[in-house]
């Protein structure tokens, strides 16, 4: 059985926030416990309870009960779910819809991991935003208080009933519970813009698609999929533009880890967006997260791996590594420009690069495999996402191993 601490309230800040009707006794996660004999409710306009006393709060030691939360920041289109399928493909599971549940919920729950989008966090809905002339990347169109509220509240391992933004209708939907999952990912426009929100990240990540990229990449998906016309297309990216740059881009000095995706350079005016230069820029001396090198650590290398083990049509593949300044902070930057021809060979490059946080040899290039069909697979948009996957799961586990043992140590003290 596990060890427990009981903790008397006069030493916590008692106020939470819960989702469910009863009021004596919450159970989270298995090895938590968090036991209210006294409460007051109050229910506010949000339908939260917020309880303002609770005089026992019981831990147990092994606990793994913390909800570990990563915010994924990135304008529409630029690959965040592409992103969020590699991830969860590391962690072993495919995410669904919560089930039985809106068919419209932008919710994602796996075994592992529950992602859900910041656009239910939207204040005005799409008639209301027309209305007050704001898109929805203006903070004025978003609800940053109850973000913060829910975000914190699942963190500390207590469910919440979300809002839901329903992309079909354009409305606020009921909201819908979420429990607090081993992981929460917060995804969307706004993870980092909040200071609050932000403090709650245990790992940071910003896709930064350049211009002329996501412009390619909005014309195969919206033209293709969506039958949206070429002139929609522009004139709906350049609306967006003003905002996007004082509201989403700044958001990139705040994050861990930034995917940049630029237009190829081995090919001179490139213009056709297909081949792509990616860059994985990793802020140095973030606890619990080691940046990945090409050969080593510290120095500053270009790197062709085309010949004998990696087969190349033009324009080739072109690697680089070195330390670097981003935003004032020291960052560690691999870089890949090109495309692989034959996915497998990718086990070449992969056997050159370190600190990859994989479980067996060639995990990267099986995860790549797995998952041909997804967008970027044989680029460094799969690569690095692949890999900024494996670096969340290792700060997972290291979490974990951590809290595991500081109630013991804690109750022997
Ligand atoms: N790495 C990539 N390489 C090429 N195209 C890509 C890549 N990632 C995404 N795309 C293109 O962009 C489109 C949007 O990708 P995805 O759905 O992952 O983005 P999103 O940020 O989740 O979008 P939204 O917020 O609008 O739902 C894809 O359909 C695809 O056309
Ligand atoms: O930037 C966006 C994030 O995905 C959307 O444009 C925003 O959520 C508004 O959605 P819609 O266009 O469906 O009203």
């Amino acid at each position: 059985m596990a060890a427990c601490t009981v903790y008397s309230t006069q030493s916590l800040n008692t106020s939470c926030f819960i989702s469910t009707p009863s009021h004596t006794h919450y159970g989270f996660h298995q090895k938590q416990v968090v036991f209210y004999t006294t409460s007051k409710r109050i229910s506010n306009k949000r339908g939260i309870n917020t309880i303002s006393t609770s005089p026992y709060v019981i831990k147990c030691a092994g606990g793994d009960s913390q909800t570990v939360v990563i915010g994924l920041a990135a304008d529409s289109g630029c690959g965040k779910s592409t992103f969020m399928r590699r991830l969860t493909s590391v962690f072993g599971g495919t995410a669904e819809p919560p089930k039985g549940g809106n068919p419209d919920s932008n919710t994602l729950i796996s075994d592992t991991t529950t992602v859900i989008c910041l656009d239910d966090y939207h204040s005005l809905d799409r008639t209301g935003r027309k209305e007050k002339g704001v898109t929805a990347l203006d903070p004025k169109a978003n609800d940053f208080d109850l973000m913060y509220e829910q975000v914190k509240a699942i963190k500390d391992g207590i469910a919440v009933q979300k809002p839901i933004y329903n992309h079909v209708t354009g409305l606020l939907d009921p909201p819908e519970l979420i429990k607090p999952p081993k992981i929460l990912v917060i995804e969307g426009l706004h993870p980092m813009y909040d200071a609050r929100v932000r403090d709650l990240l245990d790992f940071s990540i910003y896709l930064d698609i350049s211009n002329e990229v996501k412009f390619a990449w909005k014309i195969q998906r919206d033209m293709a999929e969506r039958g949206h016309s070429l002139e929609s297309i522009k004139a709906s990216i350049e609306a967006r533009k003003p905002d996007f740059d004082a509201y989403i881009d700044p958001q990139k000095q705040y994050a861990d880890a930034v995917i940049e995706v630029l237009p190829t350079q081995l090919i001179p005016d490139d213009n056709e967006g297909k081949i792509l230069r990616v860059r994985l820029i990793q802020k140095e001396g973030i606890k619990k997260f080691s940046p990945v090198y090409l050969f080593d650590d510290g120095s500053t290398i270009s790197w062709i791996p085309c010949g004998r083990k990696l087969t190349c049509s033009y324009p080739g593949i072109k690697f680089a590594y070195g330390p670097e300044t981003y935003f004032g902070n020291e960052v560690s930057v691999v870089e890949m420009d090109g495309q692989f021809d034959r996915l497998d060979e990718l086990i070449y490059v992969e056997s050159h690069l370190s600190n990859l946080s994989s479980k067996f040899y060639g995990e990267v290039t099986q995860q790549l495999l797995k998952h041909t069909d997804f967008p970027g697979s044989n680029n460094g948009t799969g690569l690095f996402q692949t890999i900024v996957g494996l670096k969340i799961r290792d700060l997972y586990e290291q979490i974990v191993a951590a809290r595991a043992e500081t109630p013991v140590r804690s109750a022997k003290v």
